[in-house]
């Protein structure tokens, strides 16, 4: 993307000197009654403008549920999550969202493009303007020479470009990430993190992945939340004081990368036996 672009799209939330995301004492029980599963106790953390935050905690730990309330797609039975200040109630406007399953996100009936393109129509009325996003997007994760493809004739990681080649063309104030790159393969994964973070960089944009992998989390993320198993809160908030630029190897050469790497490993194998 142009220098021009990034800073015209810095979002309007980095401006001010207050978190982008804050979540207070979010809890949240499914059912009532005898029928009750508490799923999250009380979480609370604040995100910070251009901060890219990983979420790990155990298998259940509750990583599902809290980023669905977090998105506006489930309510917290308890606390409050506020985006730019606003309490949020259904998915925000300015929230952008890169699920797992890329084939259930994309639309197989439309083109790479259309599905690229379809978001910014809500934003921008101007075709040109629609038409140079999503040329941008495209660039930007190396697919504009298959925008008149559909996503079943992608492979899979193609697959997922597009998904955050559309996230991208958004402009979210906040991407959100839920285990984006996990059924991809390593080399495919490990481009596609790296993708993510020039990106999200480049443009100062707020991050917030949920992963099942520690390396991963520690690679892309200014600080780690741990959570505990369900009934979930954090078990610990991890600082990752790795130089940015990240590199693949010389970052997860790093002895502190493979330090925070088994103090992670080892919290969660904890708290998994607890
Ligand atoms: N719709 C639901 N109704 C009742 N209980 C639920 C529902 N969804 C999740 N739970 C429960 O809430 C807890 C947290 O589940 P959740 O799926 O959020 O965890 P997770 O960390 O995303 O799991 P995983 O790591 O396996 O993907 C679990 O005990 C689960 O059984």
């Amino acid at each position: 993307m142009t220098k021009q672009t990034m800073t015209d799209i810095a979002p309007a939330a980095q401006q001010a000197d207050r978190p982008v995301l804050e979540l207070t004492e979010v809890g949240k029980t499914y059912g009532s009654g005898r029928d009750a599963v508490e799923a999250i106790r009380s979480v609370s953390f604040d995100v910070r403008a251009g901060e890219m935050i990983a979420i790990v905690g155990p298998s259940g730990a509750g990583k599902t549920t809290l980023l669905n309330c977090i998105v506006g797609l489930l309510s917290a039975t308890k606390g409050a999550v506020l985006f730019e200040g606003q309490k949020v109630k259904g998915p925000p406007e300015a929230m952008a969202v890169v699920f797992q399953d890329y084939s259930r996100s994309l639309l197989p009936w439309r083109s790479v493009r259309s599905n690229v393109e379809l978001p910014i129509r809500k934003k921008h009325k101007d075709r040109a303007t629609v038409r140079a996003k999503a040329d941008e997007a495209l660039a930007a994760v190396g697919l504009s020479h298959v925008d008149r493809k559909y996503p079943w004739q992608l492979s899979g990681g193609m697959q997922q470009r597009v998904a955050i080649a559309r996230a991208l063309a958004y402009e979210p104030d906040i991407l959100i990430m839920d285990e984006p790159f996990a059924s991809l393969d390593a080399i495919v994964r490990a481009e596609l993190e790296d993708l993510v973070l020039t990106i999200v960089r480049e443009l100062n944009m707020t991050a917030l992945i949920v992963t099942h992998d520690i390396d991963e989390a520690v690679y892309l993320a200014d600080r780690v939340f741990v959570l505990t198993k369900s009934p979930t809160e954090i078990a610990e908030e991890i600082e990752v004081p790795l130089a940015k630029p990240r590199h693949q190897v010389s970052t997860k050469g790093d002895p502190r990368f493979a330090q925070l790497r088994s103090h992670i490993y080892s919290l969660i194998t904890e708290i998994a036996a607890r």
